[in-house]
Protein backbone atom coordinates (compact mmCIF):
# COMPACT_ATOMS: atom_id res chain seq x y z
CA UNK A 1 0.00 0.00 0.00
CA UNK A 2 0.98 3.40 -0.77
CA UNK A 3 3.09 5.48 2.03
CA UNK A 4 0.36 8.14 2.03
CA UNK A 5 -2.00 5.68 3.35
CA UNK A 6 0.00 3.65 5.59
CA UNK A 7 0.64 5.58 8.56
CA UNK A 8 -1.25 8.37 7.90
CA UNK A 9 -4.69 10.01 9.34
CA UNK A 10 -6.83 7.32 7.89
CA UNK A 11 -7.66 4.03 10.55
CA UNK A 12 -6.26 0.80 9.06
CA UNK A 13 -10.16 -0.67 9.38
CA UNK A 14 -11.07 1.75 6.55
CA UNK A 15 -8.01 1.07 4.13
CA UNK A 16 -9.00 -2.52 5.04
CA UNK A 17 -12.64 -1.93 4.49
CA UNK A 18 -11.57 0.53 0.87
CA UNK A 19 -9.23 -2.58 -0.06
CA UNK A 20 -11.89 -5.09 0.19
CA UNK A 21 -14.56 -2.93 -1.48
CA UNK A 22 -12.16 -1.86 -4.66
CA UNK A 23 -10.97 -5.75 -4.69
CA UNK A 24 -14.57 -6.99 -5.19
CA UNK A 25 -15.19 -4.23 -8.20
CA UNK A 26 -12.18 -5.58 -9.55
CA UNK A 27 -13.79 -9.31 -8.79
CA UNK A 28 -17.05 -8.60 -10.32
CA UNK A 29 -16.30 -10.67 -13.49
CA UNK A 30 -16.17 -13.91 -11.27
CA UNK A 31 -19.69 -13.28 -10.16
CA UNK A 32 -20.62 -12.44 -13.73
CA UNK A 33 -18.81 -15.93 -14.72
CA UNK A 34 -20.67 -18.05 -11.81
CA UNK A 35 -23.80 -16.85 -12.86
CA UNK A 36 -23.30 -17.81 -15.97
CA UNK A 37 -22.27 -21.03 -14.73
CA UNK A 38 -25.17 -21.81 -13.01
CA UNK A 39 -27.43 -20.94 -15.54
CA UNK A 40 -25.84 -23.40 -18.01
CA UNK A 41 -26.11 -26.04 -15.13
CA UNK A 42 -29.45 -25.61 -14.67
CA UNK A 43 -29.71 -24.91 -10.96
CA UNK A 44 -32.56 -21.96 -10.86
CA UNK A 45 -35.20 -24.42 -12.81
CA UNK A 46 -33.68 -27.48 -10.92
CA UNK A 47 -34.76 -25.52 -8.07
CA UNK A 48 -37.96 -24.18 -9.05
CA UNK A 49 -38.96 -28.13 -9.87
CA UNK A 50 -37.74 -28.79 -6.51
CA UNK A 51 -41.02 -26.94 -4.94
CA UNK A 52 -39.63 -25.51 -2.03
CA UNK A 53 -35.72 -25.49 -0.58
CA UNK A 54 -33.56 -27.35 -2.22
CA UNK A 55 -30.42 -29.17 -0.14
CA UNK A 56 -27.45 -29.34 -1.68
CA UNK A 57 -27.50 -33.04 -2.05
CA UNK A 58 -30.91 -32.83 -4.08
CA UNK A 59 -29.73 -29.92 -6.06
CA UNK A 60 -26.38 -31.67 -7.32
CA UNK A 61 -28.67 -34.65 -7.96
CA UNK A 62 -31.35 -33.19 -9.83
CA UNK A 63 -29.37 -30.76 -12.29
CA UNK A 64 -30.26 -31.52 -15.75
CA UNK A 65 -26.32 -33.01 -17.02
CA UNK A 66 -25.39 -35.29 -19.39
CA UNK A 67 -24.00 -37.04 -16.93
CA UNK A 68 -24.64 -36.87 -13.05
CA UNK A 69 -22.35 -34.60 -11.08
CA UNK A 70 -19.23 -36.45 -9.96
CA UNK A 71 -19.72 -36.58 -5.84
CA UNK A 72 -16.04 -34.72 -5.88
CA UNK A 73 -17.85 -31.30 -7.04
CA UNK A 74 -20.84 -31.32 -4.69
CA UNK A 75 -18.26 -29.04 -2.15
CA UNK A 76 -17.26 -26.73 -5.37
CA UNK A 77 -21.25 -26.44 -6.32
CA UNK A 78 -21.86 -25.38 -2.98
CA UNK A 79 -18.86 -23.24 -3.55
CA UNK A 80 -20.21 -21.59 -6.56
CA UNK A 81 -23.77 -20.71 -4.97
CA UNK A 82 -21.97 -19.01 -2.39
CA UNK A 83 -21.49 -15.57 -4.02
CA UNK A 84 -24.70 -15.84 -5.56
CA UNK A 85 -26.49 -16.34 -2.52
CA UNK A 86 -24.28 -13.33 -1.01
CA UNK A 87 -25.37 -11.35 -3.90
CA UNK A 88 -29.01 -12.38 -3.62
CA UNK A 89 -30.14 -14.36 -6.51
CA UNK A 90 -31.14 -17.35 -3.44
CA UNK A 91 -31.22 -17.45 -0.23
CA UNK A 92 -29.20 -20.09 1.19
CA UNK A 93 -29.99 -21.12 5.03
CA UNK A 94 -28.18 -23.85 6.00
CA UNK A 95 -27.22 -24.95 2.54
CA UNK A 96 -31.45 -25.11 1.62
CA UNK A 97 -31.80 -23.13 -1.54
CA UNK A 98 -34.44 -20.86 -2.69
CA UNK A 99 -34.89 -18.49 -5.31
CA UNK A 100 -35.42 -14.84 -5.06
CA UNK A 101 -37.48 -12.49 -6.94
CA UNK A 102 -34.03 -11.68 -8.72
CA UNK A 103 -33.56 -15.61 -8.99
CA UNK A 104 -36.96 -16.63 -10.71
CA UNK A 105 -35.52 -14.25 -13.65
CA UNK A 106 -32.38 -16.71 -14.49
CA UNK A 107 -35.15 -19.10 -15.09
CA UNK A 108 -35.59 -20.62 -18.66
CA UNK A 109 -37.82 -17.98 -20.28
CA UNK A 110 -37.64 -15.64 -17.88
CA UNK A 111 -35.87 -12.41 -18.91
CA UNK A 112 -32.61 -12.72 -17.95
CA UNK A 113 -30.89 -15.53 -19.11
CA UNK A 114 -30.42 -14.28 -23.23
CA UNK A 115 -29.22 -11.07 -21.34
CA UNK A 116 -26.31 -13.74 -19.94
CA UNK A 117 -26.37 -15.60 -22.86
CA UNK A 118 -25.65 -12.61 -25.12
CA UNK A 119 -23.17 -10.56 -22.80
CA UNK A 120 -21.39 -13.22 -20.67
CA UNK A 121 -20.42 -14.85 -24.18
CA UNK A 122 -16.94 -14.79 -24.71
CA UNK A 123 -17.47 -13.72 -28.12
CA UNK A 124 -19.19 -10.71 -27.11
CA UNK A 125 -17.02 -9.65 -24.28
CA UNK A 126 -13.74 -9.33 -26.89
CA UNK A 127 -14.40 -5.43 -27.44
CA UNK A 128 -14.33 -4.62 -23.43
CA UNK A 129 -10.42 -6.09 -23.48
CA UNK A 130 -9.65 -3.21 -26.05
CA UNK A 131 -11.22 -0.33 -24.50
CA UNK A 132 -7.83 1.44 -23.20
CA UNK A 133 -6.61 0.67 -26.87
CA UNK A 134 -9.44 2.29 -28.22
CA UNK A 135 -8.80 5.55 -26.27
CA UNK A 136 -5.40 5.22 -26.97
CA UNK A 137 -4.34 4.34 -30.63
CA UNK A 138 -7.10 3.28 -32.48
CA UNK A 139 -8.75 5.73 -35.34
CA UNK A 140 -11.89 2.59 -35.60
CA UNK A 141 -15.34 4.37 -34.53
CA UNK A 142 -15.83 1.72 -31.62
CA UNK A 143 -14.30 -1.09 -29.62
CA UNK A 144 -16.87 -2.95 -31.31
CA UNK A 145 -15.77 -2.24 -34.84
CA UNK A 146 -11.66 -2.41 -33.51
CA UNK A 147 -12.07 -6.42 -33.26
CA UNK A 148 -14.20 -6.95 -36.21
CA UNK A 149 -12.07 -5.44 -38.67
CA UNK A 150 -14.48 -2.93 -39.20
CA UNK A 151 -18.24 -4.98 -39.08
CA UNK A 152 -20.86 -2.96 -36.78
CA UNK A 153 -22.84 -5.15 -34.77
CA UNK A 154 -25.40 -5.44 -36.78
CA UNK A 155 -23.10 -6.96 -39.63
CA UNK A 156 -21.94 -9.18 -37.32
CA UNK A 157 -25.20 -10.55 -35.61
CA UNK A 158 -26.20 -11.97 -39.21
CA UNK A 159 -22.89 -14.21 -39.24
CA UNK A 160 -23.13 -15.10 -35.46
CA UNK A 161 -26.43 -17.28 -34.90
CA UNK A 162 -26.21 -17.96 -31.27
CA UNK A 163 -26.07 -14.31 -30.12
CA UNK A 164 -28.22 -13.62 -32.93
CA UNK A 165 -30.47 -15.16 -31.31
CA UNK A 166 -29.60 -14.34 -27.59
CA UNK A 167 -29.82 -10.74 -28.69
CA UNK A 168 -33.25 -11.97 -30.39
CA UNK A 169 -33.99 -13.11 -26.93
CA UNK A 170 -32.73 -9.89 -25.18
CA UNK A 171 -35.24 -7.66 -27.29
CA UNK A 172 -38.57 -9.71 -26.80
CA UNK A 173 -38.54 -10.29 -23.02
CA UNK A 174 -38.10 -6.36 -22.80
CA UNK A 175 -40.77 -5.48 -24.90
CA UNK A 176 -43.08 -8.09 -22.95
CA UNK A 177 -42.28 -6.34 -20.04
CA UNK A 178 -42.78 -2.72 -21.33
CA UNK A 179 -45.66 -4.01 -23.35
CA UNK A 180 -47.79 -5.24 -20.35
CA UNK A 181 -47.33 -1.95 -18.69
CA UNK A 182 -48.09 0.27 -21.58
CA UNK A 183 -51.52 -1.76 -22.41
CA UNK A 184 -52.76 -1.77 -18.50
CA UNK A 185 -50.76 1.49 -17.22
CA UNK A 186 -50.58 4.41 -19.89
CA UNK A 187 -53.66 3.06 -22.20
CA UNK A 188 -54.31 6.85 -22.66
CA UNK A 189 -51.37 7.06 -25.05
CA UNK A 190 -52.84 5.20 -27.57
CA UNK A 191 -56.77 6.15 -26.83
CA UNK A 192 -56.79 9.61 -28.16
CA UNK A 193 -59.05 9.91 -30.72
CA UNK A 194 -57.66 10.90 -34.10
CA UNK A 195 -55.01 7.96 -33.28
CA UNK A 196 -55.42 5.05 -35.65
CA UNK A 197 -52.72 3.53 -37.06
CA UNK A 198 -48.74 3.04 -35.10
CA UNK A 199 -45.60 1.93 -36.82
CA UNK A 200 -43.31 0.57 -34.38
CA UNK A 201 -39.63 1.73 -35.95
CA UNK A 202 -36.77 -0.50 -35.84
CA UNK A 203 -39.33 -3.13 -34.46
CA UNK A 204 -37.62 -5.99 -34.63
CA UNK A 205 -39.13 -9.32 -34.01
CA UNK A 206 -42.61 -7.61 -33.57
CA UNK A 207 -43.41 -8.08 -29.87
CA UNK A 208 -44.19 -4.79 -29.20
CA UNK A 209 -46.70 -4.57 -32.40
CA UNK A 210 -48.39 -7.47 -31.40
CA UNK A 211 -49.11 -7.10 -27.90
CA UNK A 212 -50.29 -3.06 -28.35
CA UNK A 213 -52.78 -4.91 -31.22
CA UNK A 214 -54.30 -7.35 -29.17
CA UNK A 215 -55.12 -4.78 -26.74
CA UNK A 216 -56.14 -2.02 -29.22
CA UNK A 217 -57.47 -4.05 -31.94
CA UNK A 218 -58.97 -0.76 -33.79
CA UNK A 219 -55.12 0.14 -34.08
CA UNK A 220 -53.72 -0.44 -37.35
CA UNK A 221 -50.16 -1.46 -36.22
CA UNK A 222 -47.27 -2.22 -38.27
CA UNK A 223 -43.97 -3.46 -37.69
CA UNK A 224 -41.12 -1.79 -39.75
CA UNK A 225 -37.22 -2.94 -39.23
CA UNK A 226 -34.09 -3.84 -42.20
CA UNK A 227 -35.47 -6.14 -44.87
CA UNK A 228 -33.31 -9.17 -43.98
CA UNK A 229 -34.91 -8.49 -39.89
CA UNK A 230 -38.64 -8.55 -41.19
CA UNK A 231 -37.95 -11.59 -43.64
CA UNK A 232 -38.43 -13.48 -40.59
CA UNK A 233 -41.50 -12.74 -39.07
CA UNK A 234 -44.13 -15.24 -39.45
CA UNK A 235 -48.25 -14.19 -40.79
CA UNK A 236 -49.72 -13.60 -37.58
CA UNK A 237 -47.19 -10.80 -36.58
CA UNK A 238 -49.26 -8.14 -38.05
CA UNK A 239 -48.45 -5.47 -40.68
CA UNK A 240 -44.91 -5.68 -42.23
CA UNK A 241 -42.58 -3.80 -44.03
CA UNK A 242 -38.73 -3.94 -44.59
CA UNK A 243 -36.68 -0.42 -45.08
CA UNK A 244 -34.46 1.73 -43.67
CA UNK A 245 -35.31 4.70 -40.85
CA UNK A 246 -32.59 6.65 -42.17
CA UNK A 247 -34.43 7.01 -46.05
CA UNK A 248 -38.04 6.54 -45.14
CA UNK A 249 -40.54 5.55 -42.65
CA UNK A 250 -43.89 4.40 -43.49
CA UNK A 251 -46.83 7.29 -42.69
CA UNK A 252 -48.80 6.60 -39.21
CA UNK A 253 -50.39 8.48 -36.41
CA UNK A 254 -47.92 6.95 -34.06
CA UNK A 255 -44.28 5.86 -34.70
CA UNK A 256 -43.03 4.00 -31.91
CA UNK A 257 -39.19 3.94 -31.15
CA UNK A 258 -38.01 1.56 -28.64
CA UNK A 259 -34.77 1.10 -28.08
CA UNK A 260 -33.39 2.90 -31.06
CA UNK A 261 -31.93 6.24 -30.38
CA UNK A 262 -29.43 5.19 -27.74
CA UNK A 263 -28.36 2.75 -30.80
CA UNK A 264 -26.69 6.31 -32.63
CA UNK A 265 -24.61 9.07 -32.35
CA UNK A 266 -26.71 12.40 -32.50
CA UNK A 267 -26.25 12.74 -36.35
CA UNK A 268 -27.55 9.72 -36.74
CA UNK A 269 -30.54 10.71 -34.55
CA UNK A 270 -31.12 13.38 -35.98
CA UNK A 271 -31.83 11.53 -39.41
CA UNK A 272 -34.08 8.91 -38.07
CA UNK A 273 -36.05 11.38 -35.86
CA UNK A 274 -36.64 13.78 -39.43
CA UNK A 275 -38.07 10.54 -40.85
CA UNK A 276 -40.22 10.08 -38.00
CA UNK A 277 -41.44 13.31 -37.91
CA UNK A 278 -41.99 13.86 -41.31
CA UNK A 279 -44.26 10.21 -41.09
CA UNK A 280 -46.76 11.22 -38.53
CA UNK A 281 -47.01 14.91 -40.36
CA UNK A 282 -48.48 13.32 -43.61
CA UNK A 283 -52.08 14.62 -42.53
CA UNK A 284 -52.14 17.53 -42.00
CA UNK A 285 -55.84 17.64 -40.60
CA UNK A 286 -54.71 14.95 -38.29
CA UNK A 287 -52.55 15.37 -34.87
CA UNK A 288 -49.52 12.75 -34.69
CA UNK A 289 -46.37 12.20 -32.18
CA UNK A 290 -43.40 9.88 -31.93
CA UNK A 291 -43.12 7.81 -28.93
CA UNK A 292 -39.76 7.42 -27.74
CA UNK A 293 -38.86 4.46 -24.87
CA UNK A 294 -35.27 5.13 -24.12
CA UNK A 295 -33.07 6.21 -21.08
CA UNK A 296 -33.09 9.28 -19.23
CA UNK A 297 -30.25 9.58 -17.69
CA UNK A 298 -30.41 11.38 -13.89
CA UNK A 299 -34.12 11.26 -14.25
CA UNK A 300 -35.89 12.02 -11.19
CA UNK A 301 -36.58 8.70 -10.86
CA UNK A 302 -33.56 7.12 -10.99
CA UNK A 303 -31.56 9.60 -9.16
CA UNK A 304 -32.14 7.80 -5.69
CA UNK A 305 -31.98 4.72 -6.99
CA UNK A 306 -28.47 3.29 -6.83
CA UNK A 307 -29.27 0.26 -8.85
CA UNK A 308 -31.25 2.06 -11.58
CA UNK A 309 -28.40 4.60 -11.95
CA UNK A 310 -25.52 2.21 -12.23
CA UNK A 311 -27.22 -0.05 -14.80
CA UNK A 312 -27.84 3.70 -16.83
CA UNK A 313 -24.37 4.19 -16.31
CA UNK A 314 -23.41 0.48 -17.52
CA UNK A 315 -25.57 0.61 -20.57
CA UNK A 316 -24.54 4.08 -21.65
CA UNK A 317 -21.19 2.12 -21.75
CA UNK A 318 -22.40 -0.08 -23.68
CA UNK A 319 -23.55 1.89 -26.61
CA UNK A 320 -20.23 3.54 -26.88
CA UNK A 321 -17.94 0.32 -26.70
CA UNK A 322 -20.57 -1.13 -29.45
CA UNK A 323 -22.26 1.44 -31.47
CA UNK A 324 -20.88 4.83 -30.11
CA UNK A 325 -24.54 5.35 -29.21
CA UNK A 326 -25.22 7.02 -25.49
CA UNK A 327 -27.31 7.37 -23.02
CA UNK A 328 -29.32 10.78 -22.85
CA UNK A 329 -30.60 13.24 -20.56
CA UNK A 330 -33.54 15.51 -20.61
CA UNK A 331 -31.36 18.25 -22.15
CA UNK A 332 -29.95 16.65 -24.56
CA UNK A 333 -33.09 14.75 -25.53
CA UNK A 334 -35.01 18.11 -25.96
CA UNK A 335 -31.80 19.43 -28.03
CA UNK A 336 -32.20 16.56 -30.73
CA UNK A 337 -36.01 16.82 -30.84
CA UNK A 338 -35.98 20.79 -30.93
CA UNK A 339 -32.94 20.32 -33.67
CA UNK A 340 -35.55 17.48 -35.59
CA UNK A 341 -38.18 20.10 -36.12
CA UNK A 342 -40.43 18.69 -33.03
CA UNK A 343 -42.41 21.91 -31.35
CA UNK A 344 -42.53 20.18 -28.14
CA UNK A 345 -41.94 16.99 -25.66
CA UNK A 346 -43.20 15.26 -22.90
CA UNK A 347 -42.02 12.70 -20.48
CA UNK A 348 -44.92 10.67 -19.92
CA UNK A 349 -43.27 8.31 -16.98
CA UNK A 350 -40.39 6.63 -16.09
CA UNK A 351 -40.48 2.57 -16.81
CA UNK A 352 -37.59 1.81 -14.65
CA UNK A 353 -33.99 3.32 -15.97
CA UNK A 354 -36.31 3.71 -19.36
CA UNK A 355 -38.66 6.66 -19.65
CA UNK A 356 -41.80 7.11 -22.54
CA UNK A 357 -41.24 10.56 -23.66
CA UNK A 358 -43.65 11.90 -26.28
CA UNK A 359 -42.13 14.70 -29.38
CA UNK A 360 -45.06 16.25 -31.02
CA UNK A 361 -43.93 17.67 -34.48
C1 LIG B 1 -31.97 -2.50 -30.00
S1 LIG B 1 -33.01 -3.15 -31.20
C2 LIG B 1 -34.60 -2.62 -30.61
C3 LIG B 1 -35.69 -3.53 -31.09
C4 LIG B 1 -37.10 -3.16 -30.59
N1 LIG B 1 -37.45 -1.80 -30.89
C5 LIG B 1 -37.21 -3.45 -29.12
O1 LIG B 1 -37.14 -2.54 -28.30
O2 LIG B 1 -37.34 -4.64 -28.77
C6 LIG B 1 -32.70 -2.09 -32.57
C7 LIG B 1 -33.48 -2.45 -33.82
O3 LIG B 1 -33.16 -1.49 -34.84
C8 LIG B 1 -33.15 -2.18 -36.07
N2 LIG B 1 -32.42 -1.37 -37.08
C9 LIG B 1 -31.09 -1.18 -37.20
N3 LIG B 1 -30.82 -0.40 -38.26
C10 LIG B 1 -32.03 -0.08 -38.82
C11 LIG B 1 -32.43 0.69 -39.95
N4 LIG B 1 -31.52 1.33 -40.70
N5 LIG B 1 -33.76 0.80 -40.23
C12 LIG B 1 -34.68 0.16 -39.48
N6 LIG B 1 -34.37 -0.58 -38.38
C13 LIG B 1 -33.06 -0.71 -38.07
C14 LIG B 1 -32.47 -3.49 -35.72
O4 LIG B 1 -32.66 -4.46 -36.74
C15 LIG B 1 -33.12 -3.81 -34.39
O5 LIG B 1 -34.29 -4.58 -34.58
O1 LIG C 1 -28.53 -6.09 -24.61
C1 LIG C 1 -29.15 -5.05 -24.85
C2 LIG C 1 -30.03 -4.53 -23.95
C3 LIG C 1 -30.72 -3.36 -24.22
C4 LIG C 1 -31.63 -2.83 -23.23
C5 LIG C 1 -32.52 -3.65 -22.57
C6 LIG C 1 -33.36 -3.12 -21.62
C7 LIG C 1 -33.28 -1.80 -21.29
O2 LIG C 1 -34.08 -1.27 -20.33
C8 LIG C 1 -32.39 -0.97 -21.94
C9 LIG C 1 -31.56 -1.50 -22.90
O3 LIG C 1 -30.56 -2.68 -25.38
C10 LIG C 1 -29.73 -3.18 -26.31
C11 LIG C 1 -29.59 -2.51 -27.55
O4 LIG C 1 -30.27 -1.40 -27.80
C12 LIG C 1 -28.75 -3.04 -28.52
O5 LIG C 1 -28.68 -2.40 -29.69
C13 LIG C 1 -28.01 -4.19 -28.28
C14 LIG C 1 -28.13 -4.87 -27.08
C15 LIG C 1 -28.99 -4.37 -26.09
Amino acid sequence: MSQDLVGGSISSDELFEAQARARNFAFSYIVSMALKCIVVLGVPDAIHRHQGPTSLSDLASSLPLPLPLHHSKVDALRRLMRPLVHAGFFTGEDHYYSLTTMGKLLLPGGSLSPFIDLHLDPKMMAQWGMLSSWFLYSSDPVPFEMVRDGMSFWEWLEKAPDQKKAFRGVMIEDSKLVARVLVSECREVFEESWVESLVDVGGGGGTMAVEIAKTFPKLKCTVFDLPRVVANLKEGDGEVVGGSMFEKVPPADIVLLKLILHDWDDEKCLEILKCCREAVSQDDKKKGKVIVIDMVMGHKAVLENHELCQVQYCFDLLMLVHFNGKERNEKEWQSLFMAAGFSDYKIIRSLGPKCLIEAYP
